[in-house]
């Protein structure tokens, strides 16, 4: 484990400048006093864009590789056409990075509000696919406008691709109690992608008995997260359909104020990005309203995957009693991160 941390910081737009400063406090009141923590901080996001015309230049890409982490809070802005900054920046740097493994837990922590009834016992990981699927930009438009229009947007699935996703899956599965994971695609009508997923999957399992599996089609999954959310222990799936169930695991289990997410390369060849599930929630931005929890979180998971597991634990540790100990008074984004910063300090 290395006594310094390098860190890139894109706090990007909305309401993810106020909560990666949250995360930052967290972060530097969990490291011990001997870890020097270097951060740097890139402008991007709406406002450069604005002023320069830039999404993410390939010397910042360069600048960005030579770190150890990257903290990301949000990128997206009503200002500037939908899509330019998703694609130009966001997933420019998944895509970049190698970031095949999209991680989001979701957990139900103790007094944190559901819809469910009978508060399930939720634990559960999601191993989204990070850089093939439809997210790949393989598409394009004819007579664009016209009420001929034609669009197409081409999901991309290699067996490289898929093979080394899945077999992540299963380690992280073996790796756990309940040694659980869940297929979900939708092979009944995407014949092509869904049974190459289905197929890779079925054979890596062979390496992996230990591991009990399943399938499910992602309609049907939806239907399971809100009725029975608690079968599920590792799921694994594609870009999309990832999104989309943990935007819906994040809505059963507190809020999507509490989700966190890593950007993994298991290689290590390049770094990996930590980051809120939610997005720049303009709606919300500037109010104080915003929940840092989320990006607390994806420190915790930054922490992990940089080895300084016991302050991980700590961080965890802080946000589980700051829930357990949350009623109905209003803190805003600074209070909720002083507060939080304040547990882990000790
Ligand atoms: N990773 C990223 O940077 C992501 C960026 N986006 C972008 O963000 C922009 C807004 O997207 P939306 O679809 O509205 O999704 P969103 O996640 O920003 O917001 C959805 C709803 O959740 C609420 N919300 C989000 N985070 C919250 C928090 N920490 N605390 C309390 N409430 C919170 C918002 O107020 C809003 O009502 C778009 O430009 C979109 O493309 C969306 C998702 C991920
Ligand atoms: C804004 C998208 C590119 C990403 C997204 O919604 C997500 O990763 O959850
Ligand atoms: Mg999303």
């Amino acid at each position: 484990m290395s006594r310094s941390i390098r860190l890139a910081v894109i706090p990007g737009d909305g309401i993810g400048q106020e909560v990666v400063a949250q995360g930052l406090k967290v972060l530097t009141a969990a490291l011990p006093q001997d870890i020097k923590l270097e951060t740097k901080e890139y402008d991007l996001g709406a406002k450069r864009w604005h002023a320069t015309g830039d999404t993410l230049p390939d010397e910042e890409l360069a600048s960005l590789k030579n770190h150890d982490a990257i903290l990301l809070g949000a990128i997206g802005d009503p200002s500037v056409p939908s899509g330019v900054l998703e694609r130009g920046l966001l997933l420019k740097l998944r895509f970049a990075f190698d970031h095949y493994v999209n991680l989001r837990p979701s957990k139900l922590f103790p007094n944190t509000s559901t819809p469910l009834a009978g508060r399930p016992d939720i634990d559960f990981v999601v191993v989204r696919e990070g850089t093939e699927g439809p997210y790949t930009g393989n598409g394009g438009s004819l007579r664009t406008g016209t009420p001929a229009e034609v669009a197409t947007e081409v999901s991309v699935n290699t067996a490289y691709g898929v093979e080394r996703v899945v077999r992540d899956a299963y380690e992280r599965a073996s790796s756990r109690p309940r040694k659980k994971l869940t297929l979900v695609h939708k092979n009944n009508v995407l014949v092509y992608a869904g049974h190459m997923w289905k197929n890779i999957f079925d054979r890596v399992g062979q390496e992996y008995p230990e591991v009990t599996t399943d399938y499910l089609h992602v309609d049907a999954a939806t239907i399971f997260f809100v009725t029975q959310p608690e079968r599920f222990d590792v799921i694994v799936t594609d870009n999309l359909f990832g999104d989309i169930l943990t935007d819906l695991a994040a809505a059963v289990t507190g809020g999507i104020g509490l989700a966190a997410s890593g950007n993994i390369n298991p290689t290590g060849e390049f770094p990996s990005m930590f980051e809120p599930v939610h997005g720049s929630a303009p709606d919300i931005a500037g109010t104080g309203k915003a929940d840092p929890t989320a990006t607390v979180l994806s420190v915790a998971l930054l922490l992990r995957h940089l080895g300084y597991d016991a302050e991980a634990a700590r961080v965890e540790e802080a946000v589980a009693a700051d829930l357990e100990a949350r009623d109905d008074a209003y803190r805003s984004t600074d209070e909720i991160g002083d507060a939080l910063a304040a547990r882990v300090a000790g």
